[in-house]
């Protein structure tokens, strides 16, 4: 029996893919069609534009990394496509990728960024021009290096807390763990507590409305982006999708306005007590991130209402929690694979703190040398922002090409990461390769998982320090094993990078 409803559904899906098709190609500009005649193009006719529409459709996340590196494979390291009326093109090399990001004047966030706005509004991730640049000098002063030695206190805390809940867990060896789950409430219980000052307690099953809407937050913004059919705000409004997305945006707003309502009343409440009790008064010590920036804020009063305030906390939020957690786990999981490399690391931290118990201070973590190229590998291989773009306000001239304004050039760290000309045995997890001195010029833009330039991750050094505390504080006290080898892990690419599967892990006291 032939289900005529199968042939009426395809018809119409391709009714319309075609119709779709030849819509967006009457809206494009006529630059973007020009593009194709000199830059390497994947879609250089009507009919490959189609088959690019199709696949693109068809794409699941965990295909999307596969796909642009397959890209590269066959097009070189400058390749462009159209899809969906806009204009794409993928830069794989060092020496433009240093132009685009060393330069200032291309800024401006890709298209798809936009779909992160009813969140974080525009806060320093996705804002541009003048207000992007008051924003990250203000905030460079708050998220100083100097500044960081006080996060030190409540990271330490967390890592201990962990360790605690790993062993519990793991019942010295005996059942298998999945570490993500673990490293994510403990990555969420620092993050709150620097960024905000507030103790969530998530690794003790706390905060489960505020947790669960972080998570809910995170996943559905980035299956939007791969969902072009709820690009439309009025659409996604009104999708089931959109209403559980704006539900958690309003959980989360509700409870970052509370957190900065409680702490300027607080903050005022210190002054006033202060100044009453003391002659000698001294502002209140600097606790979080926020304290930091009210701080800040008093002496500039203008620069920053509260609203401002709430987009850049939840910024902060956003971008600094999933991307450690991400890191965090692949780091682990490696060393679980590679007990050499685990033995060596471990051997380091005897080194710096022999037999004793105490937290890591911010000197210590500086020695850390062979633990921080372990987790540049790691972040190599796995960089958890798997890619960035930019929307070109003006033409960008590269080695061979020039491109037109409002071109998205896009960036895959996780691409460039395997390039064979910059990176020996690309596939191969070699902790080493960072610690020669020769590899430091040609990793300069050829190793991007913070980005670089002018916009580059504000956190670095922050999450550096966050991954070293929680490394060494575990290889300190644990030892581990990874219950599979590198095969078995599989990512994909979402706006930050997901895991498909994963080896489980076995943990051991180590004293
Ligand atoms: C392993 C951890 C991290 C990785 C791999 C990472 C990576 C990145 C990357 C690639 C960008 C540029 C994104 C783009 O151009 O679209 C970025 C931007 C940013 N990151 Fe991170 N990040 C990490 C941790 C953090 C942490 C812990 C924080 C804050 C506490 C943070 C805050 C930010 C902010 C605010 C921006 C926007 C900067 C701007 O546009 O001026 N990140 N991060």
């Amino acid at each position: 029996m032939i289900d005529l409803n199968v042939y009426g559904v395809v018809l119409i899906s391709l009714v319309g893919l075609i119709s779709y098709a030849i819509w967006s190609r009457l809206r494009m500009p006529l630059e973007y069609r020009q593009i194709s005649s000199h830059v390497p193009s994947a879609t250089k006719t009507f009919w490959s534009e189609m088959q690019m529409l199709w696949k693109m459709a068809m794409l699941k996340p965990k295909d999307i990394l596969p796909f642009l590196l397959e890209l590269t494979r066959n097009y070189g390291s400058v390749v462009h496509f159209n899809f969906a009326s806009r204009s794409y093109v993928l830069l794989n090399n060092k020496d433009d990728l240093k132009i685009l990001l060393s330069s200032t004047q291309y800024i401006k966030k890709g298209p798809e960024y936009e779909m992160l706005k009813p969140w974080l509004n525009e806060g320093l991730l996705l804002s541009s021009g003048q207000k992007w640049h008051n924003r990250r000098k203000l905030l460079t002063n708050t998220f100083h290096f100097k500044t960081l030695g006080m996060y030190n206190l409540s990271i330490n805390k967390h890592s201990r807390k962990l360790v605690d809940k790993l062993l519990k867990a793991s019942t010295n060896g005996n059942k298998e763990i999945s570490i993500f789950e673990y490293i994510t409430l403990c990555s969420l219980d620092m993050i709150c507590e620097t960024i905000m000052g507030t103790e969530m307690n998530a690794q003790e099953g706390k905060s489960v409305e505020y947790v669960h809407s972080i998570k809910c937050a995170c996943k559905l913004v980035i299956e939007r982006i791969f969902k072009v059919w709820l690009w439309n705000d009025l659409i996604y409004r009104i999708s089931k999708s959109g209403q559980r997305f704006f539900k958690s945006t309003k959980v989360l707003h509700e409870f970052t306005d509370n957190v900065i309502k409680n702490k300027r009343a607080s903050l005022n409440k210190t002054i006033i007590e202060k100044v009453q009790s003391d002659s000698t008064f001294e502002k209140p010590q600097k606790k979080s991130f926020l304290d930091i920036l009210l701080n800040v804020l008093d002496e500039n009063p203008d620069q920053m209402n509260d609203k401002d305030i709430r987009e850049e906390v939840d910024t902060f939020l956003f971008e600094g929690h999933d991307t450690s957690s991400i890191s965090m786990t692949m780091t682990l999981v490696l060393l679980g694979i590679y007990q050499d490399v685990q033995d060596r690391a471990r051997d380091e931290l005897f080194d710096i703190f022999g037999d004793s118990e105490r937290d890591a201070t911010m000197e210590d973590l500086n020695s850390m040398q062979y633990l921080e190229a372990v987790i540049k590998e790691s972040l190599r291989l796995y960089p958890s922002v798997p890619g960035f773009s930019r929307e070109l306000e003006k033409p960008l001239s590269i080695n061979n090409y020039t491109l037109p304004p409002k071109t998205t050039v896009i960036v895959y760290p996780y691409v460039l990461h395997r390039n064979e000309d910059i990176y020996l045995n690309a596939e191969e997890f070699m902790p080493e390769r960072f610690l020669e001195e020769e590899n430091k010029e040609k990793f300069h833009f050829g190793y991007l998982p913070f980005s670089a330039g002018a916009r580059n991750c504000i956190g670095q050094k922050y999450a550096m320090n966050q991954m070293k505390t929680v490394i060494s504080t575990i290889l300190r006290n644990m030892k581990f094993k990874s219950l599979g080898n590198k095969d078995d892990i599989q990512v994909s690419a979402q706006l930050i990078l997901r895991i498909e599967s994963l080896p489980k892990m076995n943990f051991f006291k180590l004293k």
